[in-house]
């Protein structure tokens, strides 16, 4: 606890001037932030938002940002009765020089939307009084009791950003800030990883990073040996780690595998910069061969994450003549492997297994072609915003729900009914007869791919090993359905917030006249679709375009940008 005497002049006056109603517990503790937050002045001109994932900015101009989200976290841990709570360092696949912080709740999913608003005022509170004030209102409102009870905790994680360090070093000092909260600091981690290990801990299971390895290795040899014949001469996997995390997490994972040979290249070790010219964002937005790849890797099956591990995509090189070009098996193909493979243990278990609700979640950005595809399978599909935290919320309406941006951000979640009901049929069916294999596949899957939030690690075990129950190549898998030409472009403006979009993000409705001025392009391409809305990750408008060929989902996509530009100007 902290003596007022060591407090700043100007802030203790404050304080006394606060104070008179106040019992010595709330005397200390507004006492603590004030003193901490002096450490933490917020640059100027900085707004920042939640957003899609978090906050991120320039790493210079974060340290404020995170030490502030480090009381929330806090505050959130006590709110939902000290349960631990985790905080990432991270900021994706933007550029190393950039970082940003997201919260993970107790149940290892994204933060309730609920705090995000306040995440958002105390991220831009311009003082030290400004912040104390907003806390202790929203402590009172949200009835938060602090320091009786004992305090909160959170788990800190980082990726592997230079930046990294400094910054849980600001979480570390606003987690403590708030009274007797205690701050972990559980190293470098993927995003998932952390998630996972705050759902374990939460649930009274296992929790460290190596119970996480133990899991996946267990659910993966289990899924392999559940595999009919293997049909399938095991080749070897090339990876693109993105300079990042999920590389080196790999490299420690594969030592445990059997059944999976991986080569990784860009693991950050060998002067690679993080996400640049490397990584599933730029191999899915680019649609060309990621650095350290080239002709040599012709017809191989590729995968590349990015920078935290929270993303997937696969891809081979078509053949030497298509240059950089490469086939892209993203997170709509990776769903659709996921459903089939679902769909067939579920018509395995027979009339019982039809009766679960098989649910498939995706975005706007969803090419078309699967979305057709996995509705001729006979699954329902609903549409939800960009941003996993709104995917996943639509998934859980489901008995299995399978949910993927098409960046290959996604996961199938079982919920806990269906999840009792497979376990129960274990015992039911003999062992070794199909449906026992079909029901064990199940829970293998439930426990191999994360609950708690989408995992490039464990994403790329499940693919591996339904190839190789399918017998598959990677481009057998390919050819489940032809993706429609797409391309998407983003365009720098002065102010990306002037667009405004409807809830599921398809039409513009501000600036004025902008859709109507896409929807006369739209009409000049076969099969062309298009939309625009601001990033929440990063300061550009995206453009989305789909036609009937490439050259025309390119030409739709530059006359959109074109539009962008007049509107908005372009900065
Ligand atoms: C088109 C696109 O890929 N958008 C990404 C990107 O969000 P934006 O709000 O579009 O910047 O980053 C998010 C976090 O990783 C991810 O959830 C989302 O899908
Ligand atoms: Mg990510």
């Amino acid at each position: 606890m902290l003596p007022l005497c060591s407090l700043p002049k100007k802030a203790s006056s404050f304080l006394h001037s606060l104070s008179l109603s106040l019992s010595a517990m709330e005397e200390t503790q507004i006492a603590s932030i004030l003193k901490s937050s002096e450490l933490y002045p917020i640059p100027q001109s900085v707004k920042l938002s939640y957003g899609t994932a978090g906050f991120r900015a320039d790493a210079s101009l974060l340290e404020s940002t995170v030490y502030r989200v480090g009381i929330l976290s806090s505050l959130r841990s006590l709110k939902l009765k000290s349960s631990t709570v985790g905080l990432m360092i991270t900021a994706s696949h933007n550029k190393v020089s950039d970082n940003g912080v997201k919260v993970s709740d107790p149940s290892g999913g994204m933060l309730s939307q609920e705090w995000e608003p306040f995440a958002d005022q105390i991220a831009n509170a311009s003082s030290p009084r400004e912040l104390v004030s907003l806390i202790k209102d929203f402590v009172e409102k949200e009835e938060i009791v602090i320091g009786e009870k004992g305090g909160g905790e959170v788990w800190l994680g980082r990726d592997t950003r230079p930046s990294g360090e400094r910054l849980l070093r600001a979480a570390e000092i606003g987690v403590r800030s708030v009274l007797g909260s205690v701050a972990v600091d559980v190293g470098v981690l993927t995003t998932p990883q952390l998630h996972w290990m705050v759902r374990a801990k939460n649930k009274g299971l296992n929790a460290t990073e190596s119970d996480y390895f133990e899991n996946l290795v267990t659910s993966f040899k289990c899924l392999i040996d559940l595999i009919p014949i293997n049909k399938l001469e095991i080749s070897t996997l090339v990876l693109d780690g993105a300079n990042g995390v999920g590389g080196q997490k790999m490299e420690v994972l594969r030592g445990y595998l059997s059944n999976l040979d991986v080569e990784i290249r860009n693991t950050g070790r060998d002067g690679g910069v993080l996400n640049e010219g490397v990584g599933a964002d730029f191999v899915q937005k680019e649609k060309v061969v990621p650095l350290g790849f080239g002709s040599e890797d012709v017809g191989m099956r590729c995968a590349s994450f990015d920078g935290d591990a929270d993303r997937l995509v696969y891809f081979y090189i078509p053949s030497e003549s298509c240059g950089d070009k490469v086939e892209l098996l993203d997170g709509d193909k990776i769903l659709s492997l996921f459903a089939l493979f679902i769909k067939e243990q579920l018509n395995i278990i027979g009339d019982e297994g039809k009766q679960c609700r098989l649910g498939v979640v995706q975005t706007a950005y969803a090419n078309g072609a699967s979305t057709d595809y996995v509705k001729e399978m006979g699954l329902e599909v609903v549409f939800a915003k960009t941003g996993v935290k709104h995917l996943h919320e639509r998934a859980e309406e489901f008995d299995v729900g399978i949910y993927f941006e098409a960046n290959g951000h996604g996961t199938i979640l079982f919920s806990e009914s269906f999840l009792s009901w497979l376990v129960g049929k274990q015992k039911d069916y003999s062992e070794g007869s199909d449906k026992h294999n079909a029901v064990s596949r199940l829970v293998a899957v439930s426990n191999l791919i994360n609950q708690a939030v989408g995992d490039a690690l464990s994403g790329l075990l499940l693919v591996e090993v339904i190839l190789q129950h399918m017998g598959w190549s990677v481009q057998k898998w390919n050819e489940l359905y032809k993706d429609l030409p797409s391309r998407q472009v983003k365009v720098e403006v002065p102010d990306r917030t002037a667009v405004v979009t409807t809830s599921e993000e398809t039409e513009a409705l501000k600036p004025l006249g902008i859709q109507d001025a896409i929807n006369a392009e739209i009409k000049k391409y076969q099969h062309g679709r298009a939309f625009i809305r601001p990033s929440g990750t990063e300061d550009v408008v995206r453009v989305y375009a789909e036609a009937s060929t490439q050259e025309d989902a390119d030409s739709l996509a530059n006359s959109v940008a074109q539009l962008v530009k007049s509107f908005l100007g372009s900065s």
